[in-house]
């Protein structure tokens, strides 16, 4: 499989926030078709079926929720996480982790040491307000969000001005957060009756020891 991506292949870009002047220091750039639809086909497959995916228990407001999402955690060796007060450790790199890290940082121009990924099994699961802002990604991380499957709804919200963008992951996407996105904007993948069919994530960070 040629995973090898360049600005020739065919995908186009689009910047979801606006070049607004206060703002000038976030971006979130929208890379389509990154992936082909064969790739897409595959890589989904291959992801639902080989990658170790863990329903958790996060505590909101002192009672235990299951997360309405699968989820997994993928990268180097000494690449920890620790969100919602859940502890990941890594797993190993697997082939098809590696082909797609290493096609997110072509696009982003940046590297990364770690994957979250995300399994939406249909339009009941999601993924509520919040920023990537743990102390361990630093400051103004650059984050390449990869989806596969089913396309989902994206919302961005201004934290101070509650401006809220909304627009559309689709298959084979690559959404690149950086600048000041996670401190001046939260994001979100709501909750849908319309979407059916199961889409995959992926979210390359770079984690700081
Ligand atoms: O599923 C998505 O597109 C967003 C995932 C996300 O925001 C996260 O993993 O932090
Ligand atoms: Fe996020």
């Amino acid at each position: 499989m040629d995973l090898f991506v360049k600005p020739s292949d065919g995908f186009s870009v689009e910047e979801l926030i606006p070049d607004d002047k206060s703002d000038f220091a976030s971006s979130a750039k929208l890379y389509r078709s990154v992936f082909d639809d064969e790739q897409c086909r595959t890589l989904f497959n291959n992801l639902a079926h080989s990658i170790a995916w863990e329903q958790r228990e996060i505590t909101l407001f002192g009672k235990r929720h299951l997360q309405p999402r699968l989820i997994a955690w993928y990268g180097d060796g000494g690449a920890s996480y620790t969100y919602s007060g859940l502890k990941l450790r890594p797993r190993p790199w697997v082939v098809p982790l590696m082909e797609i890290k290493t096609a997110c940082e072509a696009v982003a121009g940046a590297r990364f040491n770690g994957v979250l990924l995300n399994q939406y099994r249909d339009g009941n699961d999601a993924m509520g307000w919040h920023s990537d802002n743990e102390t361990e990604l630093g400051t103004n991380p650059t984050i390449a969000s990869v989806s596969f499957g089913a396309s989902r709804r994206f919302d961005l919200r201004h934290k101070r001005t509650k401006e809220t963008i909304r627009s559309w992951l689709p298959n084979g996407s690559i959404l690149v957060m950086s600048g000041q996105t996670q401190t001046d904007w939260v994001h979100q993948v709501p909750r849908t009756k319309k979407v059916g069919d199961a889409r995959i994530n992926l979210t390359f960070r770079w984690v700081h020891a």
